[in-house]
């Protein structure tokens, strides 16, 4: 039998994810007892081409059908050469790609099959993270969050913190370290704060054909527009108790209100409505945190991290502060929570998706 499943003892254990911006597969390797963070290990980060993007971006809100099929095959693929350069692993946390998120409607559907990824890699997979919670009541997102714990335990941080993942979506989870386990009441609060990067990625690329907004250079030549900003925080979204959570496209109607301005101004006002988000998250906070912590692509705009800085009142410093790898931990975050699913032990809970009791998520594929 597999070291890492049901068994006590540290497991090397590589987790890959592909989020909701698009940009690519990212993949790290994670020693872990289940509960402690013993050590990181080695990354790598595969992008998809614009074909795969295209093809992706095609299933986006679809449940079946030739859309889903295809995206599913370039997600199976991408993973299958990223994940083969990678040796002495015991086990895969394997997230696949969300191509829609609607916990109290269709469910959630993340593409990717975990069990031929298994036989691939000659390695058991542990995949579909989110389905256990959302049929116990849970919102199957953010999942994060018992890592976020681990992270913050690891660092030695004292007082509650708050990590804010700044990818397609954003998600912030407040965290009191002094609890030994993350489903204790009291240890987490999780949620999605609104959208992030995607809106300003999908008008970057639709007007100007690029990826996204590097160094926030474009919103930094703009104006916000304070009519759409005050629309967007008008959403009911915001005032809504968490635990909540988004799928990727759910502001698209919001982010219509840019349409008339110019690039400029569109870039500043959909990155404004990203940090607006965050800022009303900050209510929902049992306490106010010490710090905010941000991870994700987001921390790299200058832009974006101002703005977060004016409208919060803590410091707030990319992870790299406390000694992680913004660009690597949600994938760190499945190869943890990997583990915990092969050990049985819960990865969400009811402060970090409202599920009804702590849950283990997740499909154990052996080879
Ligand atoms: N240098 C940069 N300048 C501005 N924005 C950047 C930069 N680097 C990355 N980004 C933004 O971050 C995004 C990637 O973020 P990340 O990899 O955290 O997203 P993800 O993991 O796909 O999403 P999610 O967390 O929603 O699942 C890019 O698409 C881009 O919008
Ligand atoms: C359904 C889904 O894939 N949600 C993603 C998405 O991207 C960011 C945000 O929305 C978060 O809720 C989640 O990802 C992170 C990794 C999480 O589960 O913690």
């Amino acid at each position: 039998m597999n070291k890492a499943i049901g068994k006590t003892g540290p497991v090397v254990a590589l987790g890959a994810m592909s989020g909701t911006s698009l940009d690519g597969v990212d993949a790290a390797v994670l020693s872990t007892d289940g509960h402690d963070i013993l050590s990181f290990g080695a990354s790598a980060y595969r992008a998809y081409t614009p074909q795969d993007r295209a093809t992706i971006a095609a299933g986006f809100g679809k449940w079946s059908g030739t859309e889903v099929e295809a995206a599913a095959q370039v997600v199976e693929a991408a993973h299958l050469v990223l994940l083969s350069g990678f040796e002495d692993i015991d086990l895969v946390g394997f997230h696949g790609q969300t191509l829609a998120h609607a916990p109290r409607l269709q469910g959630t559907l993340q593409v990717g099959n975990g069990a031929a990824l298994a036989d691939a890699l000659g390695v058991p997979v542990v995949w579909d993270f989110r389905s256990a919670d959302v049929e116990l009541g849970g919102e199957g997102a953010p999942l994060a969050p018992f890592f976020h714990h681990a992270c913050a335990r690891w660092a030695k941080l004292e007082g509650p913190v708050a990590f804010l993942n700044l990818g397609g979506v954003g998600n912030l989870t407040w965290v009191d370290p002094s609890f030994d386990h993350p489903q204790a009441e009291g240890a987490l609060l999780a949620f999605d704060t609104g959208p992030a990067n995607a809106p300003v990625n999908d008008l970057m690329q639709s007007r100007l054909d690029l990826a996204f907004d590097a160094g926030g250079k474009i919103a930094a030549k703009g104006q916000v527009e304070q009519g759409a900003l005050e629309l967007f925080l008008a959403e009911p979204y915001f005032a809504r108790m968490p635990p909540k959570s988004l799928d990727r496209n759910d502001f698209a109607e919001m982010v219509a209100l840019v349409n008339e301005l110019s690039d400029a101004d569109a870039a500043a006002t959909l990155t404004a409505m990203c940090a607006a988000g965050v800022a009303e998250a900050m209510q929902h906070c049992p306490k106010p945190p010490t710090r905010v912590l941000v991870t994700g692509g987001g921390r790299h705009n200058p832009v974006l991290m101002q703005m977060l800085a004016v409208s919060l009142d803590c410091p707030v410093t990319p992870v790299e502060d406390i000694g992680l790898d913004g660009d690597m931990l949600e994938a760190q975050a499945f190869a943890y929570l990997a583990v915990r699913v092969a050990r049985g032990l819960p990865t969400s809970c009811p402060g970090t998706t409202g599920v009804r009791a702590a849950v283990g998520g997740g499909t154990v594929s052996l080879p």
